[in-house]
């Protein structure tokens, strides 16, 4: 099965609360909430795959050295196999804003569950609460 690399990003903000951003409609898994990022083309770095996706989707710009790596998700689709790394990030510069998504939310770790996400997204729950104490 296709193995497909997604690289994705948990934006921190002072409140430690977390950005999740609703798919577009038209897009597979419509209407569910994610983590902002994309695929990692061939021939690209992860990271930078990244930082390119959150300047095309949130218009901010994205140091490398301010990515830490904090987990992983593996799930298996009808189609494809993902694996989508996520790393958390607590400076950017410039303001967020919503380009591609439907709307976007910052909500605390312990609250994502009211949110609908894709099934790959369920195990990058824990961690995060984990880290931002909920
Ligand atoms: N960005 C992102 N993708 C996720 C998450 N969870 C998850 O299953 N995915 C899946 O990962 C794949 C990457 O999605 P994407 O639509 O963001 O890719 P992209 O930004 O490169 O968009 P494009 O392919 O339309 O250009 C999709 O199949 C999506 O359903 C998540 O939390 N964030
Ligand atoms: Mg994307």
């Amino acid at each position: 099965m296709k193995l497909v690399l997604v690289a994705a990003c948990a934006l921190v903000d002072a409140d430690r609360r977390v950005l999740i951003a609703q798919r577009p409609e038209g897009k597979q898994l419509a209407g569910l909430w994610e983590f902002p990022g994309g695929k990692v083309e061939a021939g690209e770095r992860p990271e930078d795959a990244l930082i390119r996706e959150l300047h095309e989707e949130l218009g901010i710009t994205v140091k490398e050295n301010c990515l830490a790596p904090l987990s992983f998700a593996s799930h298996t689709y009808e189609t494809f196999q993902l694996l989508m790394p996520l790393w958390i990030c607590k400076r950017w510069e410039g303001l967020v804003i919503q380009k591609e998504h439907q709307a976007l939310k910052w909500v605390r770790p312990n609250k994502l569950r009211d949110y609908p996400m894709p099934p790959a997204d369920e195990p990058l729950i824990p961690p995060l609460i984990d880290l931002l104490g909920g």
